[in-house]
């Protein structure tokens, strides 16, 4: 049986869960942010940044943030949207034969105001995280019970505690597509992706990569999303970041499955999409 209870992270509540092989996952009601990770054997497989804020005042650095209903600028709403600093319900929980589970719901009685008026739309989210032997599910959907279509856009932000950059790469993404941050369309030619500076690409999805860091290797699997984003902000760009100390980006690379372009939600749609990590 799972053991679920409530607790506080920074100043931000959120539910804890342990499955029972000793998983563990923490997971903030703002932004249904998963904040920690650590599978069976204790190991934190997720980066939280020692100076992001926890108070609800700013969208968390690390973790996982939820994106919704724009990635980044493209659309013309708040940058990568509003669900990663709305306040969201927590509607599901418990484990059934090794399974753990918590799920968490986001409709528009539960934004702000500021947010509501500047997106007028009816949608109704929910994000399932399960914790399943040394993997974890996030199950992710977005509904639209009103009467007109409206795009959206969505991403799981996904900030990987790898220990070093420099003996970190992934594997998986040879020959696809992607996007660079000057905007050029390239080929990915090498077998591993491996960087150290800045690195900011949209690759076209693949069902898997995998993660080799110096002391573990994760899968990472997508469906229903269209791109793999890969993000570190480089040295740079990290200095200039006042919620990340400034050799913390030494330590995370972001792997996120994401719908980067908005696409339209049509009435009475869901859509769903799936990631998971296995260790
Ligand atoms: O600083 P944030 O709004 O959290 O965005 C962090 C990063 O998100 C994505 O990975 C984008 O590709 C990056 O261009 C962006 O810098």
């Amino acid at each position: 049986m799972a053991v679920i209870h409530m607790t506080e992270y920074g100043a931000l509540p959120a539910v804890h869960i342990t499955a029972d092989d000793g998983a563990q996952a923490t997971v903030s009601l703002f932004g249904a942010h998963l904040l920690s990770w650590k599978t069976a054997d204790g190991k934190e497989r997720l980066f939280v940044s020692a100076q992001t804020p926890l108070d609800g005042s700013k969208a968390i650095r690390g973790g996982v943030p939820v994106i919704f209903p724009q990635f980044n600028v493209r659309g013309p709403g708040l940058r990568h949207g509003f669900a990663r600093v709305s306040n969201w319900r927590l509607t599901g929980q418990g484990g059934e034969s090794g399974d753990a589970f918590l799920e968490f719901s986001l409709a528009p009685d539960d934004i702000a105001a500021e947010h509501a008026q500047a997106w007028p739309h009816d949608f109704a989210l929910t994000l399932r995280f399960t914790l399943r032997d040394n993997a974890l599910e996030m199950a992710y959907s977005a509904h639209n019970p009103g009467k007109q279509a409206y795009p959206f856009g969505v991403a799981l932000h996904t900030y990987y505690d790898v220990g070093r950059l420099d003996a970190t790469s992934i594997d998986g993404l040879r020959n696809q597509q992607f996007l660079d941050h000057h905007n050029q369309t390239r080929v990915q030619d090498t077998p591993l992706l491996h960087f150290t500076e800045k690195h900011d690409r949209m690759v076209e999805a693949t069902p898997s990569v995998t993660l080799n860091t110096a002391d573990a290797t994760l899968r990472l699997e997508q469906q229903g999303f269209q791109q793999w984003v890969v993000w570190n902000p480089g040295k740079e760009d990290a200095a200039a970041m006042v919620d990340l100390a400034d050799d913390e980006y030494l330590r995370f690379v972001c792997i996120e499955p994401a719908r980067i372009y908005q696409q339209p939600l049509e009435a009475g749609a869901t859509w769903t999409g799936k990631h998971r990590i296995i260790a």
